[in-house]
């Protein structure tokens, strides 16, 4: 079940505010400008699934996204719990960072929790299979795929080098919570 939570920023131990209600969560992300979304699928698709297929699925929606905000690239990626590489690659996003960019995905399969830093709060956001999440340029946020990765999601890029992230060297994300094994479902 997709998740929010909001902590004011120096209280990692007491939510303000937790539910799991979509139209809830959507609502409270939309006052900081984050858009969260529930896409379906034309067609089933599952994890292997070629990106083709995954992206075919979602066609409609992707199609939408890339008209109204000109991204220039769009790719699916996936991980599974038993990803030789899991550790480093989930401790790649697990410091505080922001993007010159969007940070626009969506979750075909599996679940991540992104924590979103903004005025004084942390939003925490725990994204399952059919969310979408769109966070904006300059946002400082962390994600945690947890040390049992499984997700597959759909990214969408405008700056031409893909993936980059700018870390504030805060340690902000060491004291909020991590993804918990069993959280989501
Ligand atoms: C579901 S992909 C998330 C990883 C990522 O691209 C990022 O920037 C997290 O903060
Ligand atoms: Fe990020
Ligand atoms: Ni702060």
């Amino acid at each position: 079940m997709s998740r929010l939570r909001i902590f004011d920023h120096d209280a990692p131990d007491a939510p303000l505010l937790a539910t799991a209600d979509h139209t809830a969560i959507a609502a409270e992300l939309g006052k900081i400008g984050v858009a969260f979304e529930q896409w379906e699928a034309a067609q089933p698709v599952k994890p292997g699934d070629p990106p083709e297929a995954i992206m075919a699925a979602y066609r409609t929606d992707i199609d939408r996204l890339v008209e109204a905000n000109g991204f220039r690239s769009v790719d699916v990626v996936s991980i599974a719990p038993d990803n030789p590489s899991r550790e480093a690659m989930r401790a790649k996003f697990l410091d505080e960072h922001a993007h010159k960019e969007d940070e626009v995905r969506f979750f075909v399969a599996g679940s991540g929790l992104f924590s979103l830093h903004v005025g004084g709060k942390v939003y925490e956001v725990l994204c399952e299979a059919g969310d979408l999440i769109a966070v904006p340029d300059g946002t400082t946020h962390w994600f945690d795929m947890g040390p049992e990765p499984s997700f597959v999601a759909i990214r969408f890029f405008t700056e031409p080098d893909g993936w980059v992230g700018h870390f504030t060297g805060s340690d902000i994300a060491q004291r909020f919570p991590r993804y918990e094994a069993g959280q989501a479902g």
